[in-house]
């Protein structure tokens, strides 16, 4: 393979989309990529639109204008259901466990769109159904397992450790073997240490599984040692993209976002 613009390959492109809530423009002709099995981040002040952007790449907004081709398909708007099967998982900043049910479960449930099964076959107990809970049942032990959560997995979630819930959120969302995840601040809230232990899960998930990720993240720290790429949004418009280190340089993101406190 050469080196250069040519060698890129790219998973999503995202081209002039707009989206506006009645007059308001959240996102205004924003375009970016993302190369397979990167890890790229969307940055910038609180209402820039970087959770919008997210919700429009997995079809709960559509936006006015704008083009999103993803692995060589070129759609105008997504579509939750079919974003899902192309192999889109999602970790939500607000986590949308089910509080009373164990890890297990949890990371069960994002297997649920797989289901070749039906609620009756289960309640029969039918062999189909049975067989299907225990290929689902080891899958999402091969994601407790890779993020770690072994000790946690028959306990209820609700009475975790706040760090331990967001990567029961990572396991549902890693147990579909996504090709790529969309993670709307997985760091919120947490500690140095828990910081840095999700760092590690990510940079895992990403190298050792080759699995794209599009990050938005307020820590600076944390988007400059995981990002290969660094997009900046500020009122709906794109302020910057490129390397992290040059992303970090350019006067014009030190002044709109680096330089201030969030
Ligand atoms: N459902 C909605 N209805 C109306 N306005 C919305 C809606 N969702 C987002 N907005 C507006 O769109 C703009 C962008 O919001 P968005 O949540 O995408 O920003 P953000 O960069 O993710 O912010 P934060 O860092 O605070 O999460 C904001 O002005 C917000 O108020």
């Amino acid at each position: 393979m050469t080196a250069g613009a040519s060698s890129k390959d790219i998973l999503l492109a995202v081209s002039h989309v707009s989206l506006s809530f009645g007059g308001a423009k959240a996102i205004n002709s924003f375009s970016f990529e993302v190369e397979r099995r990167s890890i790229c981040s969307l940055i910038g002040p609180n209402g820039a639109g970087k959770s919008s952007m997210l919700n429009i790449l997995n079809g709960v907004y559509v936006p006015q204008e704008g083009l999103i081709t993803y692995n060589g398909t070129t759609f105008e708007r997504m579509e939750p259901l079919k974003v899902a099967a192309m192999g889109v998982a999602r970790m939500f900043q607000n986590n949308a466990l089910f509080g009373k049910m164990t890890v297990l479960e949890n990371v069960m449930a994002g297997l649920s769109r797989k289901a070749k099964t039906t609620v009756i076959e289960h309640a029969l107990g039918l062999p189909r159904a049975r067989q299907e809970s225990a290929s689902f049942e080891l899958k999402s032990d091969q994601a407790i397992d890779f993020l770690d959560l072994n000790p946690y997995r028959d306990l209820v979630v609700e009475a975790l450790p706040y760090g331990i819930q967001k990567r029961v959120g990572l396991a549902r969302a890693l147990v579909s073997d996504p090709e790529m995840i969309l993670m709307d601040e997985p760091m919120a809230g947490m500690n140095k240490e828990e910081k840095q232990e999700m760092s590690g899960f990510i940079l895992d998930i990403n190298k050792k599984l080759g699995i794209t990720i599009i990050l938005i993240e307020h820590d600076i720290s944390v988007v400059m040692s995981l990002s290969d790429r660094v997009v900046v949004l500020d009122y709906g418009r794109k302020l910057a993209d490129g390397r992290p280190e040059d992303v970090a340089k350019n006067p014009e993101v030190i002044s709109a976002y680096l330089g201030t406190v969030h």
